[in-house]
């Protein structure tokens, strides 16, 4: 059996001010720090181990995986970043308040931008201050690769290369693997692992700093998956 903990990162910062988030490099609140060591805790408790972490380029998810690291006595494990598993690109929604937004555009409006699968929000112009073209982690990437607004479809699209080029075979060596994420690229790995439909998909959150375990055959087919609360 595979093994495969997936963690949402603890509240941020915008997660309290009820803020559109995406790419912006949010830290965690106090009690997204106690969750964070919560997830921790519960996994050490229940005698889990990893061999290797995987983490975005944003410091909410970073921030949970070193409290998580610490917790566990695991601050040795190999840690892969990668800007593909950074949250879905909000474009012009960055930093807007999400009540104030449905106030404008309406409740029906709000949704489709946070959970349809194809439906990108408003994108960013090339020279907002938001695009994070001139960002020195991301002036490795190829100008289409850095996003201006994204849906799940395409943030789907960005995650599954670092599944199948790294996280997959890593799980196929048997390496028990780690990832602490976002909530958009959490489900995407979600929707890829159980195929779950793109409307089945809307109704799909993941909740902050809490581990949910997949346990997966050797070609990686979910077996079970649960939240270790
Ligand atoms: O703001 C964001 O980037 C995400 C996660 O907090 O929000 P949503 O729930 O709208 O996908």
């Amino acid at each position: 059996m595979k093994q495969l903990v997936l963690i949402r990162h603890g509240e941020s910062a915008w997660n309290l001010e009820n803020r559109f988030t995406g790419w912006a490099d949010v830290d965690l609140t106090p009690k997204g720090t106690e969750q964070a060591l919560a997830a921790g805790e519960n996994l050490r408790k229940a005698g889990y181990e990893f061999d290797v972490a995987y983490t975005s380029v944003l410091r909410r998810a970073i921030r949970t995986l070193w409290h998580v690291q610490d917790t566990m006595d695991l601050m040795w494990l190999p840690v892969v970043h990668s800007w593909r598993l950074n949250e879905r690109h909000y474009g012009a929604l960055t930093g807007l308040n999400k009540a104030e937004t449905a106030q404008q555009y309406g409740d029906a409006q709000v949704y489709i931008w946070r959970r349809s699968y194809d439906v990108r929000p408003p994108l960013l112009e090339k020279g907002d201050k938001r695009n994070p073209q001139n960002d020195p982690r991301y002036t490795k990437l190829n100008d289409s690769d850095i996003p201006l607004g994204e849906c799940l479809k395409d943030n789907v699209e960005r995650v599954l290369p670092l599944w199948n080029e790294s996280i997959a075979p890593a799980l196929k060596a048997g390496k028990r693997v780690l990832l602490v994420a976002h909530g958009n690229s959490i489900r995407s790995l979600i929707k890829y692992l159980d195929q779950v439909s793109d409307t089945d998909i809307m109704e799909i959150n993941v909740p902050n700093g809490i581990p949910l375990v997949y346990e997966l055959d050797d070609n990686l087919k979910p077996i079970q998956h649960f939240y270790l609360d």
